[in-house]
């Protein structure tokens, strides 16, 4: 069954990223819109599903109790507007571990396409880092990047061929519900 699968990172696409780490629930502060574009685009049929990077947990700043309280919190908000969140796939590991999961490498994105049987060719995975783009074309998904959070400072360098620019998340929910 084709699902209409949208993949998304979550530090600086749905939450505000800090160079500090986002540490807490307190610290999980939604972007301007993107609780209400996870909402409309779930209630448009979209299956959202979420692959972050959470070295964090393997540099102790935070556990993994703490880190499934800003999901819970994430899918609460989102239920409050009407829409649920899909399946979210964190890589707790660190840089140094040579995990599988950890972006730019595309092992989190495979997890979603296996849990949803679906394949993840042309899948837009929507990203503010270099590594989130990267992954998607490891992939063969759609690199989507946003100008929230490192997307800015992501635009100055070298994107993957055929990368799509966005403002926002609430831009890109726009595009594909009105599109
Ligand atoms: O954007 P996603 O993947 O959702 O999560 C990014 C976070 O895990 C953190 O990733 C870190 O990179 P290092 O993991 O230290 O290289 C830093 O960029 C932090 O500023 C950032 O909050
Ligand atoms: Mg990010
Ligand atoms: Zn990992």
């Amino acid at each position: 069954m084709l699902l209409k699968l949208l993949i998304l990172d979550r530090d600086g696409v749905i939450n505000h990223d800090s160079d500090a780490y986002i540490k807490s629930v307190e610290e999980w502060l939604p972007l301007p819109g993107s609780i209400e574009a996870i909402a409309q685009l779930s209630k448009a049929g979209w299956t959202v599903a979420v692959a972050t990077n959470q070295s964090g947990i393997a540099r102790g700043y935070y556990d993994l109790a703490v880190l499934e309280a800003m999901h819970e919190h994430l899918r609460e908000l989102v239920a409050e507007q009407g829409g649920e969140v899909g399946l979210i796939v964190y890589c707790p590991h660190g840089p140094d571990e040579g995990c599988d999961c950890r972006k730019p490498k595309p092992g989190m994105l495979k997890t979603i396409a296996a849990h949803y049987d679906m394949a993840l060719a042309g899948v837009w995975f929507v990203g503010d880092s270099l590594g989130d783009l990267e992954a998607a074309k490891a992939v063969d998904c759609q690199p989507v990047l946003v100008k929230t959070g490192k997307g800015e400072k992501t635009l100055g360098k070298t994107l993957p061929v055929g990368t799509l620019i966005f403002e926002d998340l609430a831009a890109i929910a726009a595009e594909l519900i009105h599109n």
